[in-house]
């Protein structure tokens, strides 16, 4: 007996398995932990039987001295563990670098036809099973591949699609980086003899002097197979998301693990709603081209609600375009009035039974100009029966406000305080209210339920929340909002210190300006204060994403003042360094649970 093999467990695949899991620990959703034991149940059956026989056969053995003794169907127990831990190291990667993807986005098939593609796969699979019959030498690869291929056949049939159109780099690093990773392993243990291969049974071509290519072969291909099945289990929880998204009723439970997989298997599921799917993608596109860190941000919130919150902030940008690349105040002014129009059609029947053909058909309708076009499509895809109309007309006349602003005529719309306190609960106040509202018609259920009073207070609470942000942007951009001709800072704080705003506009250096930078900034501090506690009131699942984003800000709102201390030029846009935006983010979401 011996305890060789538990301790290559230990120096090697323990450590890496407890550093990731602590490192993703806070982030770790109950689905993700159902795909993660999905994964390693299959693997442990799948693998003793195989394991036994060629353990029973002699194809290697472990040295008395270098294992315990306990076994399970012959197969020593530090096997069997090395079975779960590599499944679990590579599903946790797997899932950690696939966390910013929303799956449903990827139904739609990109490279063509799946079958063109899997021929070449099908074909170099036959070919690997012809030679696997031309020499006795072969009997352990023949093994391998005859375990190994039937299953990546059928995993590929079910999901090869969606796996294609996946992005490449993700699958490929959490398919080879474990790969790496367990070829040096093998190497040293081949070397110290915790493990040995019957000579005859081997091709008998090593790398480095010890690494058996059948070995090499095999954790490239168990990897895949764990890499594989996690998509294909995507493949099933995309299908279903893309399902509940379009289906004619608000449902507010995710159908269970067991049912996701039911359904997929006996193909229960509806036609793809082609349009909803591109109107999707298209959102996401341009939700991580804008903004990275917005984009990578909203994954820490749990699928639909997710998806949800990035309709919503696409159709906040395409508006937030159409009036700041207008030519002209008139054009800007005809878009916000058509954007109110289409918003209180979109609301008339908050769902069509048809929910995107019919609404895009007004798209196609040729008198509408090609600029409107991104805007009816963030319009038809807002989740409108989880929404109201309210706070996203009220969002439009905050963007009337910023065209009120004009230099010729020298005129500038934030007057007063009242004013600014207006502004910032149109632009922002009503985006943390449609948000909540989101948040509330996911997660309104069970023991969770709100009474009405309660949900005003909370949005009541989100709103200053809001407003609180927007004072930090105002602080933060004073400079950048000047060279565009525009001062949120009221003209009557201007008046104390004898300033005008076209002061401000001429000379956005002026030291004076600090005064009116901290006040805006206590006038953040202040709002926070009041409405942070009111976020405890929320489903845990959006209080860590929640006070991940409040707490950047305001972390914004600290450097701009160090930033003013310091006398550092304002140049850029300030942000908080992402190995600190990450260290938040796990604190929040650890302190969420
Ligand atoms: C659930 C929902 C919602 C939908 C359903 C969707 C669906 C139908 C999904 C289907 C998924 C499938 C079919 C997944 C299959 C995954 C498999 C077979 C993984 C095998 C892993 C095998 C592994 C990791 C084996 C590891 C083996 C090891 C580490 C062996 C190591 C070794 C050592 C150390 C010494 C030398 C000997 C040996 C090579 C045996």
């Amino acid at each position: 007996m011996g305890l060789d093999y538990w301790l290559v467990h230990l120096t090697w695949t323990v450590p890496p398995a407890t550093l990731l899991s602590v490192a993703y620990w806070p982030f770790l959703t109950r689905l993700e932990i159902f795909k993660i034991l999905f994964l390693i149940t299959i693997a442990v059956f799948s693998t003793i039987p195989w394991d036994s026989y060629l353990i029973r056969n002699r194809i290697w053995s472990y040295p008395a001295d270098a294992v315990v003794g306990l076994t399970i169907f012959d197969i020593p127990v530090e096997e069997v563990f090395f079975f779960v831990i590599q499944t679990y190291c590579t599903s946790l990667l797997y899932v950690i670098l696939t966390k910013h993807l929303v799956l449903p986005a990827y139904l739609l098939p990109r490279s063509g036809d799946f079958t063109k593609t899997a021929r070449p796969i099908m074909f170099l699979a036959g070919i690997g099973i012809g030679v696997m019959f031309i020499s006795n030498h072969l009997t352990y690869l023949r093994l391998i591949l005859l375990w190994a291929l039937p299953v990546l056949t059928l995993q590929l049939i079910l999901c090869g699609d969606f796996l294609l159109a996946l992005p490449k780099r993700p699958i490929l690093a959490s398919i080879l980086l474990p790969t790496f990773y367990l070829w040096i392993v093998d190497f040293f243990s081949l070397q110290r003899g915790t493990w040995v291969i019957a000579p005859e049974t081997k091709v008998d071509i090593r790398f480095g002097g010890s690494l058996d290519l059948e070995e090499a072969i095999f954790f490239l291909v168990s990897n895949m197979l764990v890499v594989f099945g996690l998509v294909t289990v995507d493949h099933a929880i995309a299908i279903q998301e893309h399902d509940t998204m379009i289906s004619s009723q608000d449902e507010p439970h995710s159908p269970s693990f067991t049912r996701i997989a039911w359904l997929y298997i006996t193909s229960q599921t509806s036609p793809y709603d082609v349009s909803f799917l591109e109107g999707l993608s298209a959102a996401i596109n341009k939700l991580a081209q804008k903004s990275q860190s917005m984009y990578l941000g909203s994954a820490m919130f749990q699928d639909r609600l997710r998806i949800d919150l990035i309709l919503l902030y696409s159709f906040c940008r395409v508006i937030d375009d159409l009036v700041d690349e207008a030519p002209d105040r008139e054009t800007a002014q005809a878009n916000i009035k058509e954007a109110s129009q289409v918003l209180h059609w979109r609301f008339s029947t908050k769902r069509p039974t048809k929910p995107l053909y019919d609404y895009l058909e007004v798209e196609k309708n040729p008198d509408r100009t090609g600029v409107l076009s991104p805007l009816l499509s963030s319009i038809a895809l807002l989740p409108a029966s989880r929404l109201t109309l309210k706070p996203l007309l009220e969002l439009l006349s905050g963007f009337e406000m910023d065209l009120q602003f004009s230099t010729e005529k020298q005129e500038f719309p934030i007057a007063s305080e009242t004013d600014l306190e207006l502004y910032a609960h149109r632009v922002a106040g009503t985006v943390a209210a449609s948000l909540l509202e989101l948040v509330f018609s996911h997660y309104e259920m069970g023991e969770r339920k709100y009474d009405r009073a309660q949900q005003e207070r909370i949005i009541q609470a989100g709103q200053r929340m809001g407003q609180a942000l927007q004072y930090v942007n105002i602080a933060r951009d004073i400079k950048r909002d000047a060279a565009i001709g525009r001062v949120y800072i009221p003209s009557s704080w201007l008046a104390e210190e004898k300033l005008a705003p076209s002061d401000v506009l001429s000379n956005s250096d002026d030291a004076r300006l600090a005064v009116f930078e901290d006040r805006m900034l206590c006038k953040a501090k202040n709002a926070y204060e009041l409405s942070v506690g009111a976020i405890y009131e929320l489903p845990y699942e959006a209080r860590g994403p929640i006070r991940t984003t409040v707490e950047s800000y305001m972390m914004i709102g600290e450097m701009v003042r160090k930033r003013r201390r310091a006398g550092i030029e304002e140049d850029g846009k300030l942000k908080v360094p992402l190995w600190r935006r990450l260290r938040l983010a796990w604190w929040e979401m650890y302190v969420s649970q």
